[in-house]
């Protein structure tokens, strides 16, 4: 690798960077920023040692990806870099980092440790990684909160009336996992109830909230979820829980409404910012903090919520540590479930079994759960409502296509039609799911491949962004509309010719001028990543070759997961092998700093 034919424009490339910070910026190891960023304290600190600057900025990297620390022993084994599209280095999918100048690992911790970045704190070397001070601060910060919850005494309650309403607001049987977890979540501060998809979390916390305010009828609590979607989500499907209970359990908590985390905290810079009203000085009023869909939550957002809840104030944290991680750096819940694994006093309740899926998508989850490739192979090429397409077989790779194509036209006819029902029903039947964003395998070309497809079946091709027929895709939040970053909609031509944009809501479809829907992207395909939390009847699913370091457990079982019906793999037996056996890497320091602590 070399920076000859390095593009001057190229805005991943710092110009000014020579030396180690230039090299491993020129191979696509750094970008920009991270440079910027080793070279800006540099300056600060008067560190010029180009080794330690190297580390400092790889750190940075390291955080950018979603890790919170950096392990220096084995960074020049851990770092990956994805080749650009169309220019495969290796043949690999991968760039070639071995023939970076990689310092020697123990000298390099050393000049590490005796900089001033360390002495003046702004790195930090702890349990054999090296932390930016701000995520060495919050790691220990939420082990400490989180210790300082399991120690704290048990809030007080009524053992008989807890049984007698366990047995009233689960009565039935096949209910006895959700009891038990909600019995022992009641009588205890801290939870953390985990569970795969479809597995009766929700009900779970529905339940779980009438015994609370059955012993603590003034109870005031918060229902939130780290993003808006998945706050209307919660919302959606805690109402329907409640409706399920007995009428004085569900109207004690008739006025539940969910918000989001940013939104509970007091945002002060609404849109990206970390600090809020609320905080260890300014806590929150609440008796109980339910939070749904934790594997999103981010390091930084836990620290928030851990130190502005009352020390007395329940918490309860809903997810599932299978899921993918927040784009931000940590992957909280899944350290707190390793890490505080085996305690006696472990508030970990999982919840096994699963009530949504059936036939051979049940199969499916359960194998990828249990990381058993041959079944998961044996599943996928046996099962009845699970196909494997063969991306080498140009008849069935036509014919997955297709399956996309027609749930095109099948929105198209609706919305021309002006059925806006029809269309976002049809909307619903299906979702196209590419790991990646861009290139080959991603949304934008497979949203360009529905597009023509579906322009020669329709004779229509369109020349303006909109038509009637377009799928949206929500991009960021608009709070004045009450619209949701992930939020889905279809374009429909109105009864005066207009087009409109459908979005459903909690209280029915609401409509939309398309001037004032800035912030969107056409629908024919979307991330995994911006899928989780939702579902569609059918689901199509594009794997990236085996090499593509996105491709993960957590993507595949994310995708395929969102799939009531029927699921589509589209990719090599390599592919699906790989996925099944590679987790998503990220260093954090935060199991074991709380398994140490046992
Ligand atoms: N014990 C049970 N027996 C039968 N059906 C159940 C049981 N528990 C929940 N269900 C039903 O199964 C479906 C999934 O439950 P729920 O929404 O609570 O799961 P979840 O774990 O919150 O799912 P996710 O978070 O993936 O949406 C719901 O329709 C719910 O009513």
């Amino acid at each position: 690798m070399s920076a000859e034919g390095t593009d001057p424009y190229d805005r991943r490339i710092a110009l000014r960077a020579g030396g180690l910070l230039g090299e491993f910026n020129a191979a696509g190891v750094l970008d920009a920023g991270d440079v910027h960023v080793a070279t800006r304290l540099g300056v600060i600190v008067e560190e010029h040692d180009a080794e330690v600057l190297l580390a400092l900025a790889l750190t940075a990297r390291a955080v950018r990806l979603g890790a919170t620390c950096l392990d220096l022993a084995t960074a020049a084994d851990t770092v990956q870099v994805p080749a650009p599209t169309g220019s495969n280095g290796t043949g690999t999918g991968l760039l070639d980092t071995a023939e970076l100048p990689w310092p020697d690992p123990a000298s390099w911790t050393d000049r590490v440790r005796a900089s001033p970045l360390v002495g003046q704190r702004l790195l930090r070397i702890d349990l054999g990684r090296l932390y930016l001070d701000r995520y060495w601060r919050e790691e220990v910060q939420v082990r400490d909160d989180l210790l300082q919850r399991l120690a704290a005494p048990a809030p007080q309650v009524d053992a008989g009336a807890l049984a007698a309403g366990a047995a009233r607001v689960f009565p039935r049987p096949g209910y006895e996992e959700q009891r038990t977890a909600a019995t022992r979540a009641a009588s205890r501060l801290t939870t953390v109830l985990t569970g795969g998809p479809g597995t009766g979390k929700t009900a779970t916390v529905a339940g779980l909230l009438a015994l609370v305010t059955e012993q603590q009828p003034e109870a005031r609590i918060a229902l939130a979820a780290p993003t808006g979607k998945a706050s209307a989500r919660l919302q959606e499907s805690v109402g329907r829980e409640l409706r399920a209970l007995p009428a004085e359990d569900a109207a004690r908590l008739a006025d539940l409404r969910s918000v989001t985390l940013h939104r509970l905290l007091g945002s002060l810079q609404p849109r990206t910012g970390n600090r809020f009203r609320h905080d260890r000085h300014h806590r929150l009023p609440h008796d109980v903090v339910v939070v749904d869909e934790s594997s999103m939550v981010s390091l930084t957002m836990m620290a928030r919520l851990l130190e502005a809840l009352r020390p007395d104030a329940r918490l309860v944290l809903v997810g599932d540590p299978g899921q993918l991680s927040p784009v931000e750096a940590g992957a909280v819940l899944a350290d707190l479930v390793d890490g505080l694994h085996g305690r006696s006093d472990s508030p970990v309740e999982a919840l096994q079994t699963t009530h949504r899926f059936a036939g051979s998508i049940a199969e499916l989850e359960q194998a990828l759960r249990v990381r058993d490739a041959d079944q998961v192979m044996h599943v996928l090429t046996t099962g009845a409502d699970v196909e494997l397409v063969d991306p080498t077989d140009a008849e069935a790779v036509a014919s997955f296509r297709e399956v996309s194509v027609d749930a095109a036209y099948a929105v198209t006819a609706a919305a021309e039609a002006g059925e806006s029902g029809a269309a976002l029903q049809a909307l619903e039947a299906h979702r196209l799911l590419c790991a990646h964003r861009s290139g080959p395998y991603g949304v934008t070309g497979w949203n360009r491949w529905v597009e023509r497809l579906l322009a020669d079946r329709t004779g229509l091709t369109h020349y303006e962004e909109w038509y009637a027929g377009r799928p949206v895709l929500v991009l960021a939040n608009d709070h004045g509309q009450g619209l949701y970053n992930g939020d889905t909609g279809v374009t429909v031509r109105a009864a005066d010719g207009r087009l409109r944009v459908v979005v459903p809501g909690a209280e029915g479809p609401r409509e939309f001028a398309t001037t004032r829907l800035a912030d969107v992207q056409t629908l024919y395909a979307m991330t995994v990543h911006k899928s989780q939390g939702s579902q569609a009847r059918e689901v199509s699913v594009v794997l990236p070759p085996p090499e593509s370091p996105l491709l993960t457990h957590e993507l595949l079982y994310t995708a395929v997961t969102r799939a009531e019906a029927r699921v589509r793999v589209l990719g090599t037996e390599a592919a699906v092998r790989a996925a099944v056996a590679r987790t998503v890497q990220r260093a954090s320091g935060l199991a074991e700093r709380l398994a140490l602590s046992r």
